[in-house]
């Protein structure tokens, strides 16, 4: 019930095309019951050419259900004048109802889709939407690499089951049980008798056919979980193969599997019989159902019973008993659609549930350009339960350099995160201007932090848009300003449509230093007062090294950096050099102190030929 009421909400985010469909959907079930009806008389002129009765010409005295009854009076009437004239007329005029019934049928079936697509693809995009801007905002711990393919499998699958369920609602509040309340009608208004008889009959197959159904959804529960373990068990011995050999384990194993793999094998034998007793069950209930009925029917006809049933009445009360079943399997696969979806929305609302953990404060303060300096006090962090930085201090004072070294996974990455404020600290605090950056607005605090990291972060757009990246309002002039203070714009100039240019995913139609100069040039365009480059020319050969290092000095140039680098020619000339080992500071000075004192440092410089 409580998913009932939510996919509701979902379903009727968009009101009109959910009442259009609503509203196509009932004339479908209409225009499907007059064509199956029309035929009542086409049967009586096949069974009893030339009868003539005598109607009256029907008056319309007004009103909604008169209405239905006059039209039918009115069809009779004028079926009975035509066979008066010519019978083949009658024919002719009866099959031309009937294939306008059915034109109308699907043209209305054909409505209905039309909007129910339009609804669903729009609350597919509605949610997509949804996910895509919480997981813009989801703090970086939210991504694991593991989490990442999970988020993308619930903007995908998940959705996808959100969107069955929003025309699955349609169905099952709105279609089905209408299609079933008009037919009983119908049956009723046919034959109460035979209506009666079918109703003690159709929950007693309904009983049988969910029995099989229940048993058949455990035995394919056990068989996927039996299905699971063969897996495992094939990747287990792959896996283990050397040491299986080794220890002549070949026997156990196979024996193991043969076993594994028969209980697999008459769980999978027993789905299927299961799976395949289903539609020769129906068929026979079904069967028995109509014989039942046919036995009764048929007695009331041979009984002479005219009143109560005409031959003719009773082949249509088959026809229509017949479309009883469509809208009952329906609501069954609507319920089914419905539970399957539940699941899904709980994972996408988890989602949406996920805090953003990283919060601003209510009254944030400005900052405009870093004024004095930036200060990590105390600072310690961990991601999980190990520390990755402990106790850190230092001082970075406006316009200086420092540069993090140190082993891979001493923690200098997340020295750098912790500035932008990707991750909060655990322990300690940073200042900018003596003030705790939990203080500034996030907006504010990125305004003024410019990133350009190994991997350059670009999109499948124009060079243009990729050195803007998001401001409109920056003119052509500045972006080729940026682009040649990045040592950009010469190479800019020789691609095919210059600025116009779109480079491909990632920029894949770049090399990596043309690719790393538009970071750059994105970073100057950005004018961004405090600067972290996170090993920015690591991925380069020595060439683009040193042009991408020219554009990164320029870059850097006034402003305050915080360099990590591998390289340590790059970071020589940096104000003060910080040495990382399991996230403490084990050694700092410059350059030149560092290799006097003949430690960690000067050893990292050693090994890359760099010995004063
Ligand atoms: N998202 C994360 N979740 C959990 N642990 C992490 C995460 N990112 C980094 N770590 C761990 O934190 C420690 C410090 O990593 P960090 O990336 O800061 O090191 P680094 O000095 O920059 O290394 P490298 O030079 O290889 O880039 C490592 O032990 C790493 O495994």
């Amino acid at each position: 019930m409580k998913s009932i009421l939510a996919f509701h909400k979902y379903t009727f985010s968009y009101k009109a095309p959910a009442i259009l469909t609503i509203f196509y959907n009932l004339l479908f079930v209409i225009f499907n019951l007059i064509s199956m009806i029309l035929f009542i008389p086409f049967l009586q002129l096949i069974f009893r050419p030339g009868q003539i009765t005598n109607l009256p010409k029907p008056i319309y005295n007004g009103g909604f259900t008169d209405f239905f009854i006059y039209c039918k009076d009115l069809y009779n009437y004028t079926m009975q004048e035509m066979v008066k004239e010519d019978p083949k007329y009658a024919l002719l005029f009866v099959c031309i109802s009937v294939l306008v019934a059915f034109f109308l049928k699907n043209l209305t079936r054909y409505g209905a889709i039309w909007y129910q697509s339009q609804l669903r693809m729009a609350v597919v995009r509605d949610v997509k939407d949804k996910i895509f801007s919480k997981a813009m905002k989801l703090p970086l711990s939210f991504y694991t690499e593991e989490r990442k393919g999970d988020l993308m499998s619930r903007m995908n699958s998940d959705v996808g089951e959100i969107e069955i369920a929003v025309v699955a609602i349609l169905e099952l509040i709105y279609r089905e049980p209408i299609a079933i309340i008009i037919t009983v009608g119908s049956l009723l208004y046919i034959s109460p008798q035979l209506t009666l008889i079918s109703f003690i009959l159709l929950p007693v197959s309904a009983f049988v056919i969910s029995r099989i159904g229940k048993s058949l959804k455990r035995t394919a529960k056990l068989q996927q979980e039996q299905n699971g373990i063969v897996f495992s068990t094939i990747e287990e011995a792959l896996g283990g193969i050397k040491i299986i050999k080794a220890f002549n384990a070949i026997p156990f194993m196979t024996e193991r599997f043969r076993k594994i793999n028969l209980r697999h094998q008459q769980l999978v034998t027993r789905t299927f019989r299961k799976k395949d007793l289903s539609p020769p069950l129906n068929e026979f209930l079904g069967a028995a159902v109509m014989i039942c009925l046919v036995w009764f029917g048929g007695v009331m006809i041979l009984n002479n019973d005219a009143d109560s049933l005409t031959g003719e009445e009773f082949i249509t009360f088959i026809i229509v008993f017949s479309q009883l079943l469509r809208p009952i399997q329906g609501i069954a696969t609507a319920v089914g659609n419905l539970n399957k979806a539940e699941a899904s929305r709980d994972r996408i609302n988890e989602i949406l549930d996920t805090n953003e953990s990283i919060y601003e404060t209510e009254n944030p303060k400005k900052l405009h350009g870093l004024k004095n300096d930036i200060r990590l006090e105390g600072v310690s962090f961990k991601y999980k339960d190990e520390w990755v930085l402990k106790n850190i201090n230092f001082d970075l004072k406006r316009g200086k350099t420092i540069a993090l070294v140190g082993e891979s996974g001493s923690g200098k990455s997340t020295i750098a995160d912790l500035l932008p404020r990707f991750y909060d600290v655990n322990e300690g605090a940073i200042y900018i201007d003596d003030i705790n950056i939990k203080e500034y607005g996030l907006e504010d605090l990125h305004k003024n932090i410019g990133i350009v990291s190994q991997e350059s972060i670009l999109f499948n757009d124009t060079v243009r848009n990729n050195i803007a990246f998001g401001r409109d309002d920056v003119s052509m002039e500045l972006i080729v300003k940026a682009a040649k203070i990045a040592h950009a714009d010469s190479f800019i100039d020789q691609l095919e449509n210059g600025y116009d240019t779109v480079i491909g995913e990632r920029g894949n139609k770049l090399s990596g230093g043309q690719k790393q100069r538009l970071s750059i040039a994105r970073a100057v365009l950005k004018d961004p007062s405090i600067l972290i480059l996170d090993e920015a020319t690591s991925a380069l050969d020595t060439e683009s090294e040193r042009i991408v290092q020219g554009a990164l000095d320029e870059l850097m140039k006034d402003r305050t950096s915080l360099i990590i680098a591998h390289r340590m020619s790059t970071i020589i000339n940096a104000d003060e050099i910080l040495v990382l080992s399991k996230g403490q500071i084990i050694e700092r000075g410059k350059h030149r102190d560092l290799i006097a004192l003949g430690g960690t440092y000067a050893n990292l410089c050693g090994l890359q030929g760099i010995f004063n």
